[in-house]
């Protein structure tokens, strides 16, 4: 196989999943479209159902006299949004935002147009319904970090714990059973569990001999270590936050669900209160909603950042240079944040007999390393994701269709592991001190923003990514991997090769096979852009509720975190409500 046949052949499977979508087989599962008239007025509205935002609209709604308008510019999730096993099937459709990093003559440079494409939801659900299903959460030292550059208790680990366990309804019996049942909860909206492969325990011990601890779960006390992951999956059902927050309650009187409808600005009386939002309908009418309460804005890192700016708060001279009248002076956009994966391959023994592929799961079994190279630190520096697939078709597939990296590297890894299993492996720098910007591209809300993610852009972070690829790399060394003459596969299209097993060589082999992380994140965060209860500085009745907030990344996955944030969100806004209510 070649990797423009891999990429032609999931191509040709999304057109036939294109005129399935016309069955709507899934329609029962969503709220309906809302009918509503222009000037309508709600006491919330929360634009953008991803992750965030349709948790806040499942708790807001529990207040059986608040109505909630929610706006979604995507429609209901597909059937391959639904089954685990067809999420690559889900990028660069109509429910993917198809966003594209700029070159930045640096980073980046071995994909297809020197850009990473930045996947991301545009449907119910949001980025959760499009995501890779991990439920991971991030650590003690993360939260209370947080804590920390906040100046507020209220987001350290002690604090945030019982908001993750809020949300959750843990249904893996192991867990349930074992000493880690005290940090999950199990009566929540969101269903985590985990798929118990025998084929990881050879790999689990060669993980173990160059230090790591096998460990049953990493969210909670024991944050460094070797297991299986938990993933957002019940009953071979994707748990998106649609799925899991919003099926339940689509017949919830006083929510309304509108969909396929962009939000192009919020809306401010002379006094800077927001009073509601401007929005596109599907059939290009522009209509005006009003919030008597708040407008809170979900719509993720980088639609988040954009609509502000289109509505007047961002960095004054960008503002200006866009003639966008300023409401609010603040570094919108200034902060993004993202993971930096480096993608990995050995090639194992002889490829074992093919099985029949579980649509239920995610194709194949998946390993999920913590690693500190400080052996006295309790949390991680990098992180390993680890896919043991049986054959190199699917490492084609993603090489060159998903991440999309140039067709000579995917080639080259794929022909040099015929016949073999492939141990498919991601190393993440947890922690970048790089940043990157999202500004506007124009004024036209229907127009992308540009996106720098200034990858790299801070020396010390190809530095330290180059130190944790290379002791991921002494994986190799190990009694199992020497044992089937394992060996790591050189893409051999760098440059680095002759520099091999040196710090340069790392840092080359780094720079080359980097890739987003897809954990956006920081981009209008807590103590720049809006206070610890998520207020907009500078304006009043407007809240940013997404991953936008955080402060710093997590050391983790960012799906079960902008979950938590959206929990805290919604208590915070009934706290302020029952408040004012009392004066
Ligand atoms: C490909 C991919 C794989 C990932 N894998 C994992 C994983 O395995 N585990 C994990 O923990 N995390 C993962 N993540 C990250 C995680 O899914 C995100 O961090 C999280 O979903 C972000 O949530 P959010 O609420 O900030 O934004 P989103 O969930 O993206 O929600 C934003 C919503 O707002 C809508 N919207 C945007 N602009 C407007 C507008 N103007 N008007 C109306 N609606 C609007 C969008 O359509 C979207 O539905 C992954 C992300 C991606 C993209």
């Amino acid at each position: 196989m070649n990797a423009t046949s891999a990429v032609l052949g999931i191509k040709k499977i999304q057109g036939a999943l294109k005129i399935l979508a016309a069955l709507q087989l899934t329609a029962y599962l969503w709220p309906q479209q809302a009918q509503v008239q222009d000037g309508a007025c709600f006491d919330y509205i929360i634009v953008g159902a991803g992750s965030a935002g349709s948790v806040i609209a499942n708790r807001l709604t529990e207040l059986d006299k608040a109505t909630v308008l929610l706006i979604e510019a995507g429609g209901d999730p597909p059937v391959e949004s639904v089954i685990p096993g067809l999420l690559p099937f889900l990028k660069n459709t109509e429910v993917d935002w198809n966003y594209e990093t700029e070159n930045d003559g640096y980073s980046q440079q071995y994909h297809k147009n020197y850009g990473v494409e930045l996947t991301r939801g545009k449907m119910l659900g949001g980025s959760s319904s499009i995501n890779f299903l991990a439920y991971t959460r991030g650590n003690y030292h993360d939260f209370n970090n947080w804590a920390k550059m906040t100046g507020d208790e209220s987001w350290n680990w002690e604090n945030v714990l019982p908001y993750f366990k809020k949300s959750e309804r843990l249904v893996d019996p192991v867990m349930l059973h074992s000493s880690a049942r005290s940090f999950h909860g199990t009566d929540g909206y969101l269903a985590t569990t985990r798929k118990y492969n025998e084929e990881v325990l050879k790999y689990f011990e060669a993980f173990q001999e160059v230090g790591n601890r096998i460990v049953l779960d990493t969210n909670g006390d024991t944050p460094l270590g070797i297991t299986e992951c938990m993933f957002n999956i019940d009953n071979g059902v994707r748990q998106s936050t649609a799925q899991s927050f919003l099926h339940p309650i689509k017949d919830r009187p006083n929510l309304f669900v509108l969909k396929n409808t962009l939000v192009s600005k919020i809306l401010f009386d002379e006094d800077k209160n927001a009073i509601g939002v401007e929005a596109i309908l599907e059939n290009d009418d522009v209509v005006q909603f009003k919030a008597d309460k708040e407008v809170i804005v979900s719509a993720g890192a980088i639609n988040t950042p954009q609509l502000l700016m289109l509505s007047g708060i961002g960095p004054k001279e960008h503002l200006e240079s866009h003639n966008i009248p300023v409401v609010s002076d603040l570094p919108v956009g200034q902060s993004l944040q993202d993971h930096i994966m480096v993608m990995m391959a050995h090639k194992m023994g002889k490829s074992p007999p093919p099985k029949p592929v579980d649509y239920s799961y995610i194709g194949s079994p998946l390993m999920m390393g913590y690693t500190s190279l400080n052996k006295s630190k309790n949390y991680p520096d990098y992180q390993s994701i680890n896919f043991i697939m049986n054959d190199p078709t699917p490492m084609l597939q993603f090489c060159s269709f998903y991440f999309s990296y140039i067709d000579e590297i995917c080639q080259t890894l794929y022909d040099k592991s015929i016949g073999k299993e492939v141990l498919f492996s991601l190393v993440i720098l947890l922690y970048p001190e790089s940043r990157g910007r999202i500004l506007l591209r124009s004024t036209d809300p229907k127009e992308k923003p540009i996106i720098y993610t200034g990858y790299y852009s801070d020396p010390v972070d190809l530095e330290r990514h180059a130190m944790y690829v290379e002791d991921f790399a002494k994986i190799q060394h190990t009694e199992f991997f020497e044992s089937v003459n394992a060996e790591r596969v050189e893409p051999e299209v760098c440059g680095c090769e002759n520099k091999y097993s040196t710090e340069e060589y790392w840092k080359c082999y780094a720079l080359c096979m980097m890739v987003s992380g897809y954990h956006y994140s920081g981009s209008a965060a807590m103590g720049v852009v809006v206070d610890s209860r998520l207020n907009v500085f500078g304006v009043q009745k407007l809240r940013v509720a997404d991953a936008s907030v955080m402060p710093k990344i997590t050391g983790a996955n960012t799906n079960a975190a902008t979950i938590m944030i959206g929990e805290r969100a919604a208590d915070i806004i009934k706290e302020d409500l029952f408040l004012r209510s009392r004066c």
